[in-house]
C-alpha cells in the first residue's frame, strides 16, 4: 500500500505528464555519482549503495531521480524480504549534494526538490519489507532524514547522524521532521533538530533514534559491519517472506490509516496468509518455541 497521495497522484501539468516526472527529468541534468541496487533473490534481500565518496555520499540530482526508479523496483519485488541502505567507503552520506543545491537555492526550487524527495521517502517507508539504514561515517541533513524513511537504523560504533539543516539556515526538507516526531515524540525531534548537533551512537541508541550499534568490528573495517548488520537482520528474515511482507503492511496501515481502517487492513493481511504454505508448514510439525 503506498500512504500518500503523492505528488504524482495529486497533479499533472499541461502536457500530461506528472509533477514527479517532470522533477525527476529536470534533476537528471544535475550529474554526480549514483545509486547502485543489487537483489538477491534467493535471500530476499537487496542492496542500495550511495556512491559518491568524493563528495561524501552527497544525493545529486541524479541519484535523487535515480532512488525513484530503484524504489519502484523494489515496490514491484515480490521476492523482497528487506533492503539495506548503506553508503560508500564507511560514510553513509552527507545529504544533498550542495553543487545541485545551487543550482536551485530559490523557494520553488527548494519546493520541487521537497516534492520530489518527500515522493521518494514516502514511498521507501511505505515498502512491503523491511528497510534498513546502515549508519557508517556520518549521515547529515538530508543524509539523516534519509535515514528516517527506513524501519530501522543499525550504527557503526564511530558514526554520527546530524539534522544539521538549522545551521544552513533551513528546515528538514525530506520528510525527516514529521517521522522524527513520530519516532521520537516532539519534545526530543525539537532537540535534535533544533541543536543541529551531531550524535553519536551511544546516544542515538539510548533516546530510540537507532535500533542497534555494531560495535565488534574494527575502524573503518566497512565489510565486517556489513556482514555483522546482515547478521542481526537475519533474525527476521529467516522467517517466509509472505508473512514478513503482510506484517510490514499491517504496520504501515496503521502508521497512516484511521485506526477502523487499519484494523479492516489487518484482517485482511491475516487472512492473506492463514492456512498458507508457512502456516501448514507449521501446524504439520512438533512446535516448540525456545
Ligand atoms: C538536502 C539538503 C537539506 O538540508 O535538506 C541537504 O542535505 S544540504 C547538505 C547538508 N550537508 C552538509 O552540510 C555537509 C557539509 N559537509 C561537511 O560537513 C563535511 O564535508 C563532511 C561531510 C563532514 C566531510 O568532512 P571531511 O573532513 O571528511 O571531508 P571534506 O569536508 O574535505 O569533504 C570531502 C569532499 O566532499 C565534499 N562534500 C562533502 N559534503 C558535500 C555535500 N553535501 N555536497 C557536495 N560536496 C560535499 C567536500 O566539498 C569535499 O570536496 P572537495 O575536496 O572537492 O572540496
Amino acid at each position: 500500500m503506498n500512504n500518500n497521495n503523492s505528488a504524482k497522484k495529486v497533479k499533472m501539468n499541461g502536457n500530461g505528464e506528472s509533477v514527479i516526472d517532470n522533477i525527476r527529468r529536470e534533476y537528471s541534468d544535475y550529474k554526480g555519482g549514483a545509486l547502485q541496487l543489487t537483489k538477491d533473490d534467493t535471500t530476499g534481500i537487496a542492496d542500495i549503495c550511495i556512491n559518491a565518496f568524493e563528495r561524501r555520499n552527497a544525493l545529486s540530482g541524479t541519484m535523487m531521480s535515480q532512488l525513484s526508479d530503484i524504489i519502484t523496483q523494489l515496490e514491484q519485488w515480490e521476492q523482497g524480504k528487506a533492503v539495506i541502505i548503506h553508503g560508500s567507503n564507511g560514510f553513509f552520506s552527507s545529504g544533498g549534494d550542495l553543487n545541485t543545491v545551487r543550482n536551485i537555492d530559490n523557494s520553488d526550487g527548494g519546493r520541487r526538490m521537497a516534492l520530489l524527495m518527500h515522493d521518494n521517502l514516502s514511498r521507501l517507508q511505505a515498502l512491503p519489507l523491511l528497510s534498513v539504514a546502515l549508519i557508517e561515517g556520518k549521515a547529515l541533513g538530508g543524509g539523516a532524514e534519509l535515514t528516517t524513511a527506513c524501519d530501522f537504523r543499525v550504527m557503526s560504533r564511530e558514526a554520527e547522524i546530524g539534522f544539521v539543516h538549522i545551521k544552513l539556515g533551513v528546515t528538514t526538507g525530506w520528510g525527516g521532521g514529521t517521522r522524527l516526531v513520530q519516532m521520537l515524540g516532539p519534545c526530543k525531534a525539537l532537540d535534535v533538530m533544533m541543536s543541529g548537533r551531531l550524535i553519536k551512537a551511544a546516544e542515538a541508541l539510548n533516546i530510540g533514534l537507532v535500533q542497534h550499534v555494531i560495535s565488534d568490528c574494527d575502524t573503518n573495517d566497512s565489510n565486517c559491519v556489513l556482514s555483522k548488520c546482515h547478521e542481526w537482520l537475519n533474525s527476521y528474515t529467516r522467517h517466509n517472506a509472505a508473512t514478513l511482507r503482510a506484517i510490514k503492511g499491517i504496520v504501515n496501515s496503521a502508521r497512516w490509516l484511521p485506526t477502523d481502517e487499519a484494523l479492516k487492513k489487518e484482517v485482511e493481511y491475516f487472512a492473506s496468509v492463514w492456512g498458507g504454505p508457512a502456516h501448514q508448514k507449521a501446524l504439520g510439525s512438533n512446535i516448540k518455541h525456545k
